[in-house]
């Protein structure tokens, strides 16, 4: 099984990402999940840049890594001076790393218009820089800044550059797609001839400004390159760089490379959501083998493939990478899916019985009049339950009344009066609260927490308002999305009325009955 190197540049590159910042804590964070996903290196940041990533490094001596090798980041030295005096160059050394990556020019655009030297102090630049990181007894990364795009220009001063790298002593030669802008074909052609000419290892470093960094990548690695460099997510400058977390499950479960130790694949998950995390992003719903919707199936005919055969409609096994599948119910599900999703419910309901037609009928009828339960699973169990009968009521609402004020110095504007019936006893209570639903949210629980302590552990986590029919304007409908927790448990409701307010206690109710079931049947 070949192995392909893997870099991952989340906290250099990745941390030129728009949005992207992270304390030195963050940083250690991260180092440490993605040394326990097995990457071969982590570049950690650009000691010559700021003092945190200096403070990175400085506390990161202190820390042992079982798979991982640190990185310290930086260029060539400048134009007209001596190696030694460059204190970019010193701030490497410092860093202590034992792998250094050094980018320089390749492109004879850049020599020319943004270092404004000539052709050849560059390639002194590269040959000089190098050999005094080799002469410290440090394994030199080269990365071939826009390689390609210089190649493309001018392919004899590209490959100078990678010679004078050669010639230095580098142990690997990376070569860059830095602007985004190549096909893959093109990474793949011009990775083969360096390859070809070249005995050194290649590793490729691809941005996503065409959507194309993994393809690219794994292009390259189809040419020879034999190091692939990318963040773990896909965050980077611009638009991103080879999203790692797409890359190694491509390579290591469809290919048979091995990029990763075999038994961390299922780990891949885990640690995106875990970068997200500390990124403060959320991991994109349709990212491929991680995202939350990677494996999610809703057309009626997809869940009907995969109850079958999970192979009809998935490219790999969830599973494999710490996924899970997830079956989405909403108008466009059919029985199938009914059935994989609710029979848990009613094991009376088969795929042929008339009960699950019906449910499918009333899915599609009420998502016609606004209702949306893909995300708002706990009111469709609900539903469900009702339908079939099987669902005792633990309160009921007699009435409720909101009272709103337009005061400006008010520290609660709104306050709700609420009567609930619970078995023959009835309980009347009054709330305030920042707005309406919040007082009827606190008024409800108030007097539902008399009878059902248990309550008290419950809180929303989320309220999402969504007008439906905008041009109807305020007399338009509404639909309420609110998800709870108990601290074990998440769950959604949903409701929806010309009325906010009756929305919103639609959804409420929902939420306080699903966790009083949720209670009763702690087996279902
Ligand atoms: C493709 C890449 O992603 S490369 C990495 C890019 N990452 C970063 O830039 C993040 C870290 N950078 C920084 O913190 C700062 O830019 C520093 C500290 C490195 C330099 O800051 P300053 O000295 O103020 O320079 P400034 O950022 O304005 O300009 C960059 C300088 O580097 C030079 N430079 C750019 N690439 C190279 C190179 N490969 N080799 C040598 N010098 C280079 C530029 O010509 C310019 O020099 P000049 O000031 O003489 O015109
Ligand atoms: C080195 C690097 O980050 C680039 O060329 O894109």
């Amino acid at each position: 099984m070949k192995k392909i190197e893997i870099f991952d540049s989340t906290l250099r590159d990745g941390a030129q990402g728009e949005g992207i910042s992270f304390s030195v804590e963050d940083k250690l964070n991260i180092a440490r999940a993605l040394d326990q996903l097995g990457v071969d290196y982590i570049e950690a940041g650009n000691p010559g840049s700021n003092p945190k990533d200096m403070e990175f490094f400085e506390r990161s001596k202190r820390q042992g890594f079982r798979y991982a090798r640190l990185v310290a980041f930086g260029s060539t030295r400048r134009c007209g001076i001596k190696v030694e005096e460059d204190k970019n160059v010193r701030a490497l050394v410092s860093a202590g790393t034992s792998t250094v990556a050094i980018f320089g020019k390749c492109w004879d655009m850049h020599v020319t218009d943004i270092l404004k030297t000539s052709l050849e102090e560059n390639i002194g630049m590269i040959e000089e820089t190098l050999s005094y990181f080799k002469a410290h007894g440090k394994e030199v990364i080269f990365d071939a800044e826009h390689f390609f795009d210089g190649y493309k220009h001018n392919p004899a001063y590209a490959m100078q550059a990678l010679e004078a790298a050669v010639r230095a002593g580098a142990d690997c030669l990376t070569l860059c797609d830095t602007n985004g802008g190549c096909f893959p074909v093109e990474i793949y052609e011009i990775t083969q001839t360096v390859c070809a000419r070249f005995p050194q290892k290649v590793g490729i470093h691809c941005h996503n400004d065409m959507g194309c960094a993994v393809a690219g990548s794994l292009m390259a690695v189809k040419a020879g390159a034999s190091h692939v460099q990318g963040t773990y997510i896909g965050f980077g400058e611009r638009c991103g760089n080879t999203n790692l977390s797409s890359l190694i499950p491509s390579l290591q479960l469809k290919v048979g490379y091995r990029c990763i130790p075999e038994e961390n694949v299922r780990l891949l998950t885990k640690t995106a959501n875990y970068i997200a995390e500390i990124a403060n992003l959320t991991v994109d719903h349709g990212m491929p083998y991680v995202g939350k919707s990677a494996f999610a199936h809703k057309g009626g005919m997809h869940v009907d493939g995969v109850n079958k055969n999970s192979a009809s409609f998935e490219h790999i096994a969830p599973e494999r990478v710490g996924n899970k599948r997830n079956i989405l119910l909403s108008e466009v599900a059919g029985r199938g899916a009914v059935i994989k999703k609710l029979s848990h419910l009613d094991r009376t309901i088969t795929k042929d019985s008339p009960a699950a037609q019906e449910i499918v009928d009333l899915l599609k009828t009420m998502e016609y009049e606004g209702y949306e339960f893909e995300s708002a699973s706990a009111s469709l169990e609900l539903l469900v339950l009702k339908r079939r009968g099987k669902f005792t009521p633990f309160f009921h609402i007699e009435h409720f009344k909101i009272i709103g004020e337009r005061e400006q110095e008010m520290s609660a504007p709104s306050s709700a009066m609420v009567k609930i019936k619970v078995g023959d006893r009835y309980e009347i209570t009054a709330d305030e609260g920042n707005g309406p639903v919040h007082a009827l949210d606190k008024a409800m629980r108030k007097a539902l927490e008399v009878f059902y302590p248990a309550l008290s552990h419950m809180r929303l986590i989320d309220y999402k308002v969504r007008v439906m029919e905008t041009h109807q304007a305020t007399a338009a409908k509404v639909r309420v999305l609110i998800e709870s927790t108990d601290g074990q448990n998440v769950w959604s409701t949903v409701g929806v009325s010309t009325d906010v307010i009756n929305a919103s206690a639609t959804a409420l109710t929902d939420s306080i009955e699903y966790k009083l079931y949720r209670d009763a049947n702690p087996d279902r």
